[in-house]
């Protein structure tokens, strides 16, 4: 599913109304019927609802609710704060009146409402909040009865994770055709309550330039194995990474590797703790590298001269950030030919360096997962910007440097090379741990590793990381969950997208995904 701006959604209205010809006033009966239906399953046998409409075609939207509220002989008052509205607003205030019923001409008691309808502002809208209505707003929310709100809540803008204040803090929104990024993106998407996505008959055909979409279960592809398959065509990934004090990362990423589906998997590690890795690993090889505490450069010509054994690189889990790190960053930036990914002190090391032009220079595929402050360390962004704008700073690095992106956080977003972002609305808050990232890094380079198109590879793999977390969660508990417990889970979280796919709906998907 696409997720758009409001010019976006503005333009898709627009061509829907002048090249389809479906009429305004039909988009909008549509729009109002979905949030009328969404409301009454929310709120079943609710008999009081206060409509408060603004002046545009949100105001609109929110009259012809009142009106088929009324109809189904509910009590919605509506209160026109701002006065009367404009264009199709105006139409369905005529209609409302021609019905009998009547606009409040006095400021309401909130409090005497069992639910209140915000259709203030929408799309139109463009932050701040002006003039009176500020406080109009303070009183629906501190009058402690619950909103639904119609498209967005009122004071947000539709294009932004950023939160505005006043902004209505609603318990649901009903949003039409595509979710919106507020809707998606934090910390705006708390401000949203449940999230409804209402059909209202715009072509979805007539998004297909829009460059962001959710990750959904039914359009991703899980790897298929051939019946006479064998392990190194399952791919032969090499992590490397490790020093004194950070071995457990390249221990997990190894983990996660295996579990995710990889032949083979090596780990590059310092030969002073080469012990370590051996001691704690089964099924996965190490290669001890030049290094006592932490890796040297002479490691760089030792992964070189066997590289045709692996199909795929992880640089960085636990490597340390130093200035020979950063030239061994940069020298297997330069001289691996196959798919590498950077990931944690890989991308501090890179971003040290200041070399980022190189990555434009490379041959193979190169992915880089940061999470916000890594990225922020790597683009001098504020964590702020990139939250805010998660999809646009994530697709225009990917242009720029010619490489794929893991943007991780709250949301997780995979940009590529040519533009195209992807939102991961997956996981969980008990996700916010240690080790974490290094599981991720080690279930994509297995992927990546097993020759799956590095677009699919990355969507899957933060999809099939996110459904881990959750069964993790759900096992265990909020708090207690643990780095490798997301590892326990790949073989369920498999599952799950497994007997969606096949048509069995079996999928955790709960209300995060809105
Ligand atoms: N395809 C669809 O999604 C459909 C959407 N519908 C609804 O229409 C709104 C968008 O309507 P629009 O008239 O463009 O704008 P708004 O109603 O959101 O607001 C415009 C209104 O607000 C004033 N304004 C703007 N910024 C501020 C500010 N900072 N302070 C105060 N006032 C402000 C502006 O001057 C205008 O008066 C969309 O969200 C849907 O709800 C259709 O009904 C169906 C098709
Ligand atoms: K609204």
């Amino acid at each position: 599913m696409k997720v758009v701006k409001a010019y976006e959604m503005a333009e898709l209205d627009r061509i829907t109304i002048e090249e389809i010809g479906i009429p305004s006033p039909v988009l909008m009966e549509n729009a109002a019927r979905g949030v009328v239906t969404a409301l009454l399953e929310r709120f079943p046998g609710v008999k009081r609802i206060l409509v408060v409409a603004g002046k545009g075609n949100n105001g609109g939207d929110g009259i012809a609710v009142a009106r088929m509220l009324q109809l189904k002989g509910i009590q919605a008052d509506l209160y026109l704060p701002m006065g009367e509205p404009k264009g199709d607003g105006a139409l369905q205030l005529d209609i409302f009146k021609r019905l009998g019923y009547k606009p409040l001409v006095k400021k309401p008691n909130y409090k005497n409402y069992e639910l209140v309808v915000d259709a203030l502002f929408g799309t139109g809208f463009e932050p701040p909040l002006r003039g009176d209505i500020s406080k109009t707003v303070a009183e629906i929310n501190s009058s402690g009865v619950p909103v639904v709100s119609v498209d967005i809540p009122s004071g947000l803008s539709a294009d932004t994770g950023k939160v505005f204040e006043p902004c209505i803090k609603a318990a649901l929104t009903v949003t039409f055709q595509f979710p919106k990024l507020c809707h998606i993106l934090y910390p705006s998407a708390k401000l949203c309550g449940e999230v409804v996505v209402w059909d209202i008959s715009i072509p979805e055909k007539f998004a297909t330039k829009i460059y962001r979409e959710l990750i959904t279960p039914e359009s991703l592809k899980l790897p298929r194995r051939e019946v006479d398959t064998y392990k190194n065509r399952e791919g032969h990934v090499l992590i490397v990474g490790g020093s004194a004090g950070k071995t457990g990362a390249v221990i997990m990423s190894a983990l996660a590797a295996t579990r995710t589906g990889s032949g083979l998997v090596t780990v590059g590690v310092p030969k002073g703790l080469n012990l370590i890795f051996e001691s704690r690993l089964v099924e996965e090889m190490s290669l001890p590298l030049q290094g006592e505490d932490r890796l040297s450069i002479f490691g760089v010509d030792t992964i070189l001269k066997i590289q045709d054994k692996f199909s795929a690189l992880a640089l960085g889990m636990g490597m340390g950030r130093y200035e020979e790190g950063q030239d061994i960053v940069i020298e297997l930036l330069e001289k691996w030919e196959k798919p590498i990914l950077l990931d944690a002190d890989g991308i501090n090391n890179l971003a040290d360096s200041g070399e980022l032009e190189i990555l434009k220079k490379r041959k193979g595929v190169t992915i880089l997962t940061p999470h916000i402050g890594e990225f922020s360390r790597l683009t001098g962004l504020s964590s702020e910007e990139i939250i805010h704008h998660q999809t646009d700073v994530a697709q225009e690095f990917s242009k720029r440097y010619r490489c794929y992106l893991v943007l991780k956080g709250a949301r997780t977003v995979v940009s590529n090379p040519e533009g195209m972002t992807f939102i991961s609305t997956r996981g969980t808050p008990a996700m916010a741990k240690g080790g974490v990232g290094d599981v991720l890094s080690g279930m994509l380079v297995s992927l990546i590793g097993k020759s799956l198109e590095p677009t699919e590879a990355l969507r899957l793999g933060v999809y099939l990381h996110g459904v881990a977390g959750e069964l993790a969660e759900e096992r265990l508990h909020t708090e207690s969950l643990r780095a490798r417990d997301i590892i326990e889970e790949i073989p369920r979280a498999y599952k799950s997208i497994e007997n969606f796919l096949k048509g069995a709906d079996t999928i955790n998907q709960d209300d995060r995904q809105g």
